[in-house]
Formats: C-alpha cells, structure tokens, sequence
C-alpha cells in the first residue's frame, strides 16, 4: 500500500500582482506518510498557514502540484470543482483557539461534520462517543464548551477532527494557547493518533520543546521546503 498520505512538487504561492507582488512560497516540494507527525516551523509571515491552507484545498496556489492520498487534487488548478467535498472527507482541521460552536454541546459539535456527511445521529453519536471516551472526557459531552477548561476544548476540537476518520490532520498553532504540560499532552495525543490510525498530521509549531515530540521537521526556507531530523537529546517532561 502506498505510504504517503500528501505530496507537494514545485509549489507557488503569491498573492497580490505587480508592484504590490508578495511571494511567499517558491518551489515548495515534500512529502509526509502515513503515520508521521510532522512539525513544521518557520519565522512568522514565512507562510506556514498559507502552507497548510493549499494543502487542506481552502487557498489556491499560484502553481505546482498536491496529491492527498493517491488522489492528485492540484495541477496549476483545482482538479476537481469539490474541493470543499475532498476537505470534508479528507481532511481534519485543528486550531490554535478550538473554534468549538459555542451554542451546541461538545457531542452535538464532534457530530456536525459527519452528520453534513450524510452519516446517522445515532452513527455519528456512536463514533463521537467513542472518540471522547478516548479523549477522557466522555463525561463533558453534554457540557457546553465555556463549561470545559482550555485542555479539555482543545481534545474535544481534536476529537471533532478525528470525527470524519480523515487521512490527513493540519494543525495550525494548537498548542499556543496551552501550558507546558498540556501542549504536550496534545502532541503526544496528536502522536498516538497518526500512528494508531495511520493517519499523517502536519503540526504548525513555535514551540521548541514539541519538536522531540514529533517525528520529523519541515522548515520553510528561501520560500521552499526542507525537511530536518528532529532533535532527540532534549528531554522533555
Ligand atoms: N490573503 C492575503 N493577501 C495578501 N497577503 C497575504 C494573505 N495571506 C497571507 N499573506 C501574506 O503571506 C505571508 C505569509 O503569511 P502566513 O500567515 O502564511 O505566515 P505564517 O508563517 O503562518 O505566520 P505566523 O507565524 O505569524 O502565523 C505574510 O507575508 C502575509 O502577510
């Protein structure tokens, strides 16, 4: 079976034209498997987001090429006119502040994405369960969000990721709004995801102490890619 779960070639991104002409990403070229976590890092206003927003179909590149899965979905244009179908079924979202629905319990929010899917209440309410019992916080799932603290809402936002079984999860900053012990563990959960279900995830971080935690670093540098072994001798925790 075929381990990569996204490949990227020669991708562009610019924004704007002319004089006001921003390049951000020039000649972007990576690969992530099945079951890495990935941190990737770099200086702020060097395009990590807009990175992981080409790679989850919601900002169009200028050009290159993206396959998710064995699935090209990008060649100097969108391939399909459904990118926001690929998103759904493909694709997790993680971010910095969790974004739960403030107004619908954390169960009725890790089943909004597979409901829209087409999956049954009681299917998708089997599943959500089963994802915040991992989570450890099956006892919230009826609380509403401003009733969890900071931790328990980024799990939750992680476990409504993982509602829509998806190949790939981008994360962007989800720890920054954590301590110490709680951003690690989001990574180690994170971890215990990509390896358990195969599933590769891209962690946007300015954390130095998660990088241990990862498998593999890609740093955007001279507006490309370049993938770095992780440092192993920092002790963490
Ligand atoms: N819609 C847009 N229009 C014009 N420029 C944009 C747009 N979105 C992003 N940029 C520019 O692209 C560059 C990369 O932005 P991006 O948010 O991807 O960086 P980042 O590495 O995620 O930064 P940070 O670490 O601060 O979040 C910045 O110079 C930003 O100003």
């Amino acid at each position: 079976m075929n381990k990569q779960a996204i490949k990227v070639e020669n991708l562009v991104k610019n924004f704007g034209k002319g004089e006001s002409l921003v390049e951000v990403i020039n000649g972007a070229s990576f690969e992530v498997n099945k079951g890495e976590l990935v941190a990737l890092v770099a200086p702020s206003g060097a395009g990590k987001t807009t990175l992981l927003m080409m790679i989850g179909c919601v900002e169009e590149p200028t050009s290159g090429r993206i396959w998710l899965g064995d699935e090209k979905v990008y060649e100097n244009r969108w391939l399909t006119k459904e990118t926001r179908k690929i998103r759904r079924e493909k694709i997790g979202f993680i971010f910095q502040a969790h974004y739960l629905i403030p107004f619908l319990n954390i169960i009725e929010n890790v089943t909004l994405v597979p409901q829209t899917n087409g999956i049954s209440k009681e299917e998708s309410e089997k599943t959500a369960m089963e994802l915040l019992e991992y989570f450890e916080i099956s006892d919230k799932a009826h609380a509403m969000p401003s009733e969890l603290s900071g931790g328990q809402n980024q799990r939750a936002a992680i476990a409504r990721a993982l509602a829509n079984k998806p190949q790939i999860i981008l994360a962007d900053e989800p720890t920054a709004a954590l301590d110490i012990k709680r951003s690690v563990d989001v990574v180690k959960m994170l971890k215990k995801i990509a390896t358990d279900q195969d599933v590769a995830v891209i962690m946007v971080t300015h954390d130095e102490a998660m990088l241990p935690l990862c498998d593999r670093i890609l740093k955007i540098e001279d507006k490309k890619v370049v993938s770095s072994e992780v440092p192993r001798d920092t002790k963490i925790l």
